[in-house]
């Protein structure tokens, strides 16, 4: 099993080329099975996650070619299996995307339940509840989410939908069903993180009608086919915002091309009031730190919240730099029940953490020093990336499959900024 082994104490200086949105090139993916005809998408980062949703969809029936500049062809033309196997699943939660669409253009499909993950029990229940309001009768199976229309429908109807929490893929799902369903549909508390108005907008291309996107308003008027689009995913905010941690941490100077710093205004506000200098541009983001950390950077509270609140996905990196800041710090995870597992191997470097119900409380130390540490979900491992950054001697970060899910080559960029980073056996 693959492993990085970090090499502490170097400051990071340069310029890293920020992929293309996890978030954002999931659910787009799963959009192209809206139509018969081919759809291209641009800028498609390089990660097992889309690795694992192209088999998932390739699996379906659907022509998929990926070319090395992250350009991906897709052909839903020929989708004769509406089905998302356990096996497939099990290993990426965002194939629950894949029921909107199928629902949406086929009348029926099969897809397993996702499970429960490292960070909470994730349940599905308001996408069921919202696509059951648009007239799909849904029967949970053996495992599956085995979904048909009810009534003798031959296209979903259009909705009011006001969901208990605000949810990203929840709303991705409505988004992908309502464009071709029969009449309106309004969606109440829908999410607002940047990948929704980015899959509205390719959406939009395909020929759906949608307006409020980017608000917790969207009103969909659907349509009775749509056609094929090309679309450029959005830039990765959690890639940069990660990135910006990186480089607060270490001390250097980061030019960050292509990063949308009006994605990341939460994160930028509290690192500037950390005290790195972050400017940014129509071109990307700069990040300026000096080291040592705990002389430099003042540790903060934080809260995470939805869009445009502080995003839970970059509360584990945060962290690292409270815990190398001076001062105490409370961290409040609101979204995810369990993502403080990152907190024991933080500790096991060296940090000052203790964790009170959804409270991680931090007094920042002068070093850490590396250890073997164990990755336990996507954004952990990058927490425990930037520890080993920052800590003196070797850290070595094991079952970083987790980090490959969700970052592209992140060693490789790492590296080129002058990190001392490898992927060993
Ligand atoms: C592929 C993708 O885009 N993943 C992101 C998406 O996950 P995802 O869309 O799965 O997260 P949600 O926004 O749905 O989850 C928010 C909260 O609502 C709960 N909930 C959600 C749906 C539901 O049917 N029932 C329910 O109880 C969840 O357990 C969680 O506590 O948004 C999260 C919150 O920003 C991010 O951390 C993930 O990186
Ligand atoms: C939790 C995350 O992703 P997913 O929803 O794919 O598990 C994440 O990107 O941090």
């Amino acid at each position: 099993m693959d492993k990085l082994l970090v090499r502490g104490g170097r400051t990071l200086n340069g310029e890293v080329l920020i992929s293309g949105a996890k978030n954002a090139a999931l659910p787009e993916l799963c959009a192209a099975l809206l139509t018969d005809q081919p759809v291209t998408l641009h800028n498609v980062p390089q990660l097992q996650d889309v690795a694992t949703m192209l088999k998932l969809i390739r699996n379906m029936g659907v022509t998929a070619e990926r070319a090395d500049d992250g350009t991906v062809s897709l052909d839903a033309g020929g989708l004769n299996n509406p089905e998302a196997p356990y096996e497939l699943v099990k290993t990426m939660r965002a194939s629950v995307l894949a029921l909107g669409p199928l629902l949406a253009r086929f009348g029926h499909a099969k897809v397993s339940l996702p499970g429960g993950c490292a960070i909470g029990s994730r349940p599905v229940d308001q996408h069921l509840k919202g696509l059951q309001a648009m007239g799909a009768e849904i029967d949970v199976d053996h495992g599956y989410m085995v979904a048909k229309l009810g009534g003798g429908r031959t296209r979903l109807k259009g909705a009011r939908i006001a969901t208990d929490m605000v949810t990203v893929t929840g709303t991705e799902n409505f988004l992908m069903a309502a464009a071709l369903a029969e009449g309106e549909t309004m969606l109440e508390n829908a999410a607002q993180e940047p990948e929704i108005p980015d899959l509205a907008e390719m959406l939009i291309a395909m020929g759906a009608k949608i307006e409020g996107h980017g608000t917790s308003r969207i009103h969909i008027q659907g349509v009775e086919r749509l056609h094929g689009c090309t679309h450029k995913v959005v830039a990765d905010r959690i890639e940069a915002g990660t990135f910006l941690c990186a480089v607060a941490a270490t001390g250097g100077d980061v030019f960050l091309r292509h990063a949308r710093a009006d994605h990341l205004d939460a994160v930028i506000d509290k690192l500037r009031d950390a005290g790195a200098i972050v400017t940014a541009n129509e071109d990307g983001i700069r990040i300026q730190g000096t080291a040592p950390a705990y002389e430099h950077l003042k540790a903060q509270n934080f809260r995470t919240t939805e869009y445009p609140g502080f995003p839970t996905d970059m509360q584990a990196q945060f962290m690292v730099l409270n815990a190398i800041a001076k001062g105490a710090s409370k961290v409040t995870e609101t979204i995810f029940e369990n993502r403080f597992m990152h907190v024991n191997e933080l500790v096991r470097l060296g940090a000052h953490i203790q964790i009170d119900g959804k409270v991680a409380v931090l007094e920042g130390v002068q070093k850490l020093s590396g250890a073997t540490v164990m990755a336990t979900d996507l954004r952990a491992s990058a927490s425990l990336v930037i520890a080993g950054l920052v800590a003196d001697g070797e850290t070595l970060v094991d079952r970083i499959y987790h980090l490959d899910r969700g970052y592209d080559k992140m060693e490789a960029k790492l590296r080129a900024i002058g990190a001392d980073i490898e992927r060993v056996k």
